[in-house]
């Protein structure tokens, strides 16, 4: 199956930067090559995940100097203390699955393959070195030139940076100064409250609105999981595979109930229909606030 596909030994000793979908000129030498880090859990990777760097090249083609050459996922390792999240190993074959389709969007597993929590600042220079300096920059009709590597993240995620404790304030200065941050708003996030702390870095940060609201979060597929309720065309259909396979998402119990009361009749990742939202068993804010795990 294409999920096994990606079950390769990846270690730290045999990682490679992965290029292949990396774009290694641009037309337009008045424009600056850019390229978009989404750094997070992706516990599972959504199709909101995936929707947040066509929302940015968008906003970036009609808004910015920037001209998008790349894209990547950098999961957070297993030394990340989250609730819900699964190895690094599966999130990061999830990413790869979810990235099939798409012609510009990579997972890099670098940061993932660490044992030791990595900050986001480290990530952010890791993706500096291999494009600037080893790749050494993008092609241009008038020579090389630096890529610019921004930070592609939620308003929540921002949002933290204003939280004590959460991100040391060399971090946020050193982010925000030297590669700035893409900032996709977000259900729930003032984000003129997440940035008013942030003012200094202004001119580094860029405000994506989303036309289309997408309140998704991976804190609900877990929850669906654990409900037994469908996930399908929530996330991408071979990550639903994926999540099956290895039974990810259910580990409370609460799934091998409903296997009992005739989930194994139906298809994976599908609904078991309207009787598990009469049975108790729907979680009675779903589709509403993000705070129900
Ligand atoms: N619906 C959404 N709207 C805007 N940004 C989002 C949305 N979902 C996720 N993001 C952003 O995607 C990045 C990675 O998110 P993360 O893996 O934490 O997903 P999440 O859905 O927020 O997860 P969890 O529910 O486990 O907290 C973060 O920058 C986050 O802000
Ligand atoms: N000090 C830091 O560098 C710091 C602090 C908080 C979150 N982060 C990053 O922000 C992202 C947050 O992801 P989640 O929303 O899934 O928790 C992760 O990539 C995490 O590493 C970094």
């Amino acid at each position: 199956m294409a999920a096994m596909d990606t079950d390769l030994e990846l270690s730290l000793d045999n990682y490679e930067f992965p290029d292949a979908r990396l774009r290694r000129r641009i037309q337009d030498p008045d424009r600056t090559p850019l390229v978009l880090i989404a750094c997070g859990s992706f516990s599972p990777i959504t199709f909101l995940h995936l929707r947040m760097f066509e929302m940015a090249a968008d906003y970036a083609r009609f808004n910015t100097q920037f001209e998008v050459v790349g894209a990547y996922f950098s999961c957070v390792g297993d030394a990340y203390k989250k609730t819900g999240l699964v190895k690094a190993e599966h999130r990061v074959n999830m990413c790869n699955l979810a990235v099939q389709q798409s012609s510009w969007i990579s997972v890099d597993p670098w940061e993932a393959l660490h044992q030791e929590y990595l900050e986001t600042a480290k990530v952010l220079d890791h993706f500096n070195k291999e494009i600037n300096e080893v790749i050494g920059g993008i092609e241009t009709p008038n020579g090389k030139k630096k890529a610019h590597i921004a930070l592609l993240a939620g308003a929540d995620l921002i949002q933290t940076m204003s939280t004590p404790g959460v991100w040391a304030a060399k971090d946020i200065d050193y982010i925000l100064r030297n590669f700035g941050a893409f900032i996709v708003e977000r259900t729930g996030t003032d984000i003129d409250e997440a940035l008013s702390a942030l003012q200094s870095w202004k001119d580094n940060i860029w405000v994506i609105q989303q036309l289309v609201q997408n309140d998704i979060s991976s804190t609900k597929i877990r929850l669906f999981r654990r409900r037994d309720m469908s996930i399908r065309y929530l996330v991408p259909e071979l990550v639903v595979q994926y999540i099956e396979e290895h039974n990810l998402y259910d580990e409370d119990g609460v799934a091998n109930i409903s296997k009992e009361s005739g989930r194994a009749d139906r298809m994976p990742g599908e609904s078991g229909g309207v009787t598990s939202s009469q049975d108790g068993k729907r979680p009675s804010n779903a589709g509403s606030s993000r705070s129900i795990e």
